[in-house]
């Protein structure tokens, strides 16, 4: 497992070096910049195999595209800026209107695709909407390791947070975090492929409870489980 996972870690590399003749971040974000405070926003699906996904992702990820054939699954397209009619759910919910339309949003983009392919999180997440569950397909990044070799507790807590984001939503719409428990049973090798397993517990009023679990790909390791509560925002209320 060591090898395969420094060896995974080495072409991570080489794709970085590969791109070290690029523009750097900074001039890189320029065009974003200019993309995302005009209409003409171009909005690339960042759900989709790229050459940083290892085999395992790719198997994984052609295995649930076939099961979406019959249209019992369906694969959730991503945005590195939230650009689906639901945010602006958020924005009514939470924002200043002049906060929305100034600078200080300019650069907002979605935490988990703020890295450079490979680097971070890659993942893409499938909803059974009739079962409400999802399944999220998640390869994290050398630049999430927590103690060597090994992914951070918080980016498997994130992705897990976005998983049950995923989950709750099919019942509840625009919903929040209200509680996260997660039980970090085994440490998660860097670079490796987990398979997250969502499901929505329970509905009672504004409440969604939901459930998970993070396993390897041959399912025989068990890394975490986790509980969670979302609330379904009340379009009445404000937090600002
Ligand atoms: C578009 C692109 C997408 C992009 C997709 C990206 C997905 C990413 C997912 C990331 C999600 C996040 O990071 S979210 C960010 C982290 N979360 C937050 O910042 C949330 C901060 N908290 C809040 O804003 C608020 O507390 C809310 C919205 C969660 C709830 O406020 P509210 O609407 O006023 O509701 P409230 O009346 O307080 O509570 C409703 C009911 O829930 C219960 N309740 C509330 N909180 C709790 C709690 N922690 N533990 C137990 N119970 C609770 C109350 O007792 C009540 O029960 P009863 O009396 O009815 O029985």
């Amino acid at each position: 497992m060591l090898r395969s996972c420094t060896a995974g870690l080495r072409s991570l590399w080489a794709l970085r070096g590969r791109r070290e003749g690029a523009p750097r971040l900074s001039a890189d974000l320029q065009p974003a910049r200019r993309l995302f405070s005009t209409e003409k926003a171009v909005h690339k699906d960042w759900a989709l195999p790229n050459p940083s996904w290892s085999k395992d992702l790719k198997l994984l990820f052609d295995q649930f595209m076939k099961k979406c054939e019959d249209g019992s699954w369906e694969r959730l397209p991503s945005c590195k800026h939230t650009c689906t009619y639901k945010s602006e759910d958020f924005k009514t919910y939470f924002l200043d209107p002049q906060l929305v339309e100034g600078e200080g949003l300019s650069q907002a983009q979605l935490f988990t695709r703020g890295f450079e392919d490979g680097l971070g999180f890659e993942y893409v997440i499938f909803n059974n909407n009739d079962e409400k569950r999802t399944v999220c397909l998640f390869q994290g990044g050398p630049y999430l390791q927590g103690i060597p070799g090994f992914l951070h507790g918080g980016a498997i807590a994130t992705m897990i947070d976005v998983a049950f984001g995923s989950c709750a939503a099919i019942s509840g719409g625009a919903v929040m975090t209200a509680n996260l428990n997660i039980n970090f049973k085994r440490p998660v090798p860097l670079c490796s492929v987990v398979v997250i397993h969502s499901q929505l517990d329970k509905l009672e009023g504004r409440k969604l409870f939901v459930s998970c679990n993070v396993r390897s790909v041959d399912e025989k390791t068990l890394y975490s489980e986790a509980t969670g509560l979302f609330i379904k925002l009340d379009p009445k209320k404000s937090s600002t």
